[in-house]
This record gives structure tokens, C-alpha cells and sequence, in this order.
């Protein structure tokens, strides 16, 4: 479980999130939804360790985060997969997927068959260079490297962005793929909105670096979320 209670964070004299609180279960989806600029990928950054927190508690497996960097997170089973995807341009797609491998014990240092399963075209792409890859296929690639890292807890940014419809529904079989599996946590953040209300199993709304509204999917009301996220 991640608890995030009451979180601020400023960047200088700009504080970009006010008392945040949300909660993400295994194998559930909570996604974070909000127009461009209030806050969401500050919020995931906060929680995989890129953004230091000035107030609350960010909690996972019942460890206070504080004082744990991003990299003994990651080695905590937190994943992500970055806005603007973070592939490495001039490694191939092996060596990138292999990057995730850094945080894992020797024993267990493979990439899953399933990686492949969800996402074929990596398989047939394993030697070429991940600069060459398109938009579509690097955002595959960068949800395989984090599953490679077997991940309990997986946040996404905005997995969709700029990527063509077809592409769109793969990631949206893979993630409903690992919540089915019931091993990890799913953070999705979204402006995407039928995706997300497809996907999710609970919502939070952001606005000006707060949550101004959340629920169940079921008490997703279309029409009042969706005039949350126009402009
Ligand atoms: N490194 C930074 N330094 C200063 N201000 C920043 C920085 N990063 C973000 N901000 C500001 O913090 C606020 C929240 O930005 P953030 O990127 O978290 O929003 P977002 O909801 O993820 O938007 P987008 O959908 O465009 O990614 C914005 O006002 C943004 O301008």
C-alpha cells in the first residue's frame, strides 16, 4: 500500500502541491487526472524520490520514504515510467530493458517472457537503438524496463501522450494485465480521460496543486470529471 498524506511541495518560492493525500492498493489502478500544470507529475515525482516533499508523509509498506533517495526506492519495488518516456537514445532496446536490472538481485536479473507477450514489436526490435524507435514503441519499451525491475508499485505518467490510437489500447491491455495480477500497485496519471475512467479502479482529480475531487470509478460522474479537465 501507498499512503501519501497531506504532501506539499514547492519548487523555490512556488508551491506546486498542497496537501495531497492519496492511497494505492495492490492490484488496483488509482489514477490522477487534471489539466496541464497542476501538478501531477510533481506528485509522481515526489513519490519516486526526483521531487523532495516540504510537508506530509509519503508512506509505502508502512516505511516512511523521507529519508530513502530514488534509488533505494527503486530498489524498494517503486517504478515508473517517466513523462517524455527517459529511453537511452543510443542503447539498443536490450540494454535498455537491461538498465532495470540495476535494481534486482543477480538471481533474478532476466527480463520476464511476459515483457515480450505484451509487447512484441520489442521483442523484434531488440537490436536496434532506442533513439530509433518510434514514440508508440519507445513508450513500450519504457513499460517493459519497469516491469523488468518486478515492481510492487508502478506509477505512470501519462503513458498516452502522443501516441496513435492502436498503440494506446496495447498499453491499456498491459496495464490491465499486471493489475489483474494482483502483484502491484498502479498509479496512473492522466489527462487522457476515457482511458483512465476505462482503466481505473478509483480517481483523484487535481486542480492547482490539489485534489478537488476523488472516488470510486463508479462514482465517476462523466460529465462532472470531465469539466474538471477542459480548459
Ligand atoms: N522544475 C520546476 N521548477 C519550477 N516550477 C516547476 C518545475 N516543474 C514544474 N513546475 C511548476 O509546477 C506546477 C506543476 O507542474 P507539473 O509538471 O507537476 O504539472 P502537471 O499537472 O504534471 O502538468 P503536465 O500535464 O503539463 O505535465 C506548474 O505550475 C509548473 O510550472
Amino acid at each position: 500500500m501507498l499512503r501519501v498524506d497531506q504532501v506539499d511541495v514547492h519548487y523555490g518560492a512556488a508551491q506546486a502541491l498542497r496537501g495531497v493525500s492519496l492511497e494505492a492498493e495492490i492490484g488496483k489502478v488509482t489514477t490522477v487526472l487534471g489539466r496541464n500544470g497542476v501538478g501531477k507529475t510533481t506528485l509522481l515525482r515526489a513519490i519516486v524520490g526526483r521531487n523532495p516533499v516540504s510537508g506530509g508523509r509519503i508512506e509505502w509498506e508502512g516505511r516512511d520514504l523521507a529519508r530513502i533517495r530514488s534509488d533505494g526506492r527503486a530498489r524498494g519495488g517503486i517504478a515508473s515510467v517517466p513523462q517524455g518516456r527517459e529511453i537511452f537514445p543510443l542503447l539498443t532496446v536490450r540494454e535498455n530493458l537491461e538498465t532495470g536490472f540495476a535494481v534486482l538481485p543477480r538471481a533474478q536479473r532476466s527480463v520476464p517472457d511476459e515483457v515480450f507477450e505484451l509487447f512484441p514489436v520489442l521483442r523484434d526490435m531488440l537490436g536496434r537503438r532506442g533513439g530509433d524507435l518510434s514514440g508508440g514503441q519507445q513508450q513500450q519499451l519504457a513499460i517493459g524496463r519497469a516491469m523488468v525491475m518486478r515492481p510492487r508499485l508502478l506509477v505512470l505518467d501519462e503513458p498516452t501522450e502522443g501516441i496513435q490510437p492502436s498503440i494506446i489500447q496495447d498499453i491499456g491491455r498491459a496495464i490491465t494485465y499486471l493489475r489483474d495480477k494482483g502483484e502491484m500497485a498502479i498509479v496512473l496519471v492522466e489527462q487522457y480521460y476515457d482511458f483512465a475512467r476505462d482503466l481505473c479502479d478509483s480517481f483523484h482529480v487535481m486542480d492547482r496543486g490539489q485534489i478537488v475531487k476523488s472516488g470510486t470509478r463508479a462514482e465517476m460522474v462523466d460529465d462532472e470529471v470531465r469539466g474538471l479537465l477542459t480548459v
